[in-house]
């Protein structure tokens, strides 16, 4: 995949993703409903990230806030510069237009269905008004070339494949040259290996031309396809994986992923859900300061017949073992 030049503007424009002690409540008849419960999150720019949660973990809250569309009762979270707490309306709308692009999961939501992929792609450009004539068409056929569907310039939505449709809607989020893309179950409504190509195109747009990508999904099989998978659970970010190639003595590359436990501002660490149930874990565990690592043991004085495990030892690294 090579970048073409109208695109390049995006390259080192990538922003950052910042989100501190996040909170959202949803009032509704009287009760409370807390979907973020002090989530943290830092994306560095430039990175490709999936966020990862069960239903009903707060997936759609984080992005609804992300992209401007919802604001959060408490805590901080800023978008390539953009404060998301503060920014005033106007600003908001530049913001959504410039400063960030996005893809949901159904396809009729990122397309206009009586218009041919080349429209679809030029309608920001239209409101944007930065490029016109000449150089946004160049522009648009760089970008549907870009991202392997040039086959498809002339074609409306119903004349293309799924996976065909959300790489015309990867377009669309990039035509304005955005610093970050928001990507909400991108692949929710594709079979496994249309999923596997929309991922890798979201990963060779990332490298390409630099710009930051978040992916969030239920899936968890995307953590193959990205660098860094962070979990959410409850509302916040529990657990991450990382993902890097390693090359051992004799030359061989391989992919080599580690989980971490997420640690806040205060030392609070959410367990892994399998660690807790594996060693039967409840209400308190003991704790050991080591030289070189933290120990987290079931509180034996709690249990008739005291048994102790140090499968649940943590080290100082946030690295369980
Ligand atoms: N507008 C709302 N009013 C009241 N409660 C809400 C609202 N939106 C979300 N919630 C609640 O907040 C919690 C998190 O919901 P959210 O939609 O963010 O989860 P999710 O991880 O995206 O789930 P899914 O994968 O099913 O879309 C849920 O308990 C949900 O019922």
């Amino acid at each position: 995949m090579t970048a073409p030049h109208t695109t390049g503007s995006a390259r080192g424009r990538a922003g950052g993703i910042h989100c501190e002690e996040l909170v959202r409540i949803f009032s509704t008849e009287g009760i409370e409903v807390q979907a973020l419960q002090g989530l943290n999150l830092h994306v560095e720019p430039g990175e490709l990230v999936a966020v990862v949660g069960a239903s009903g973990s707060g997936k759609s809250t984080l992005l609804s806030i992300l992209s401007g569309l919802d604001t959060p009762s408490a805590g901080r979270a800023s978008v390539a510069g953009a404060d998301l707490l503060t920014m005033s309306r106007r600003r908001r709308v530049a913001y959504r237009r410039h400063d960030i692009g996005f893809i949901w999961q159904q396809t009729s939501r990122n397309l206009l269905g009586y218009l041919t992929a080349a429209e679809n792609v030029h309608l920001p450009l239209t409101l944007a008004r930065h490029r016109r004539g000449a150089a946004a068409r160049e522009h648009v056929d760089g970008l549907l070339d870009l991202l392997g569907v040039a086959h498809c310039r002339d074609r409306r939505p119903q004349e293309m494949s799924g996976g065909e449709q959300q790489r015309v809607a990867i377009a669309v989020a990039l035509a304005n040259d955005p610093q970050v893309l928001l990507a909400d179950e991108p692949t929710g409504e594709l079979d496994e290996a249309t999923s596997a190509d929309v991922l890798e195109t979201l990963r060779s747009v990332n490298r390409e031309l630099g710009v930051t990508v978040l992916i969030v999904t239920h899936d968890p099989t995307v953590s193959e396809h990205v660098s860094r998978t962070v979990q959410i659970r409850d509302g916040r970010t529990s657990t991450e994986v990382v993902r890097r190639r390693e090359t051992d003595a004799e030359g061989r590359e391989s992919d080599v992923a580690e989980e971490y436990a997420v640690l806040d501002r205060v030392g609070r660490l959410q367990l892994p859900e399998d660690y807790v149930q594996a060693l039967d874990l409840r209400e308190r565990v003991r704790l050991t300061m080591e030289a070189d690592h933290a120990g987290v043991w079931a509180d034996e004085t709690q249990r008739a017949g005291p048994h102790r495990s140090d499968a649940a030892g943590t080290r100082p690294d946030g690295e369980n073992r």
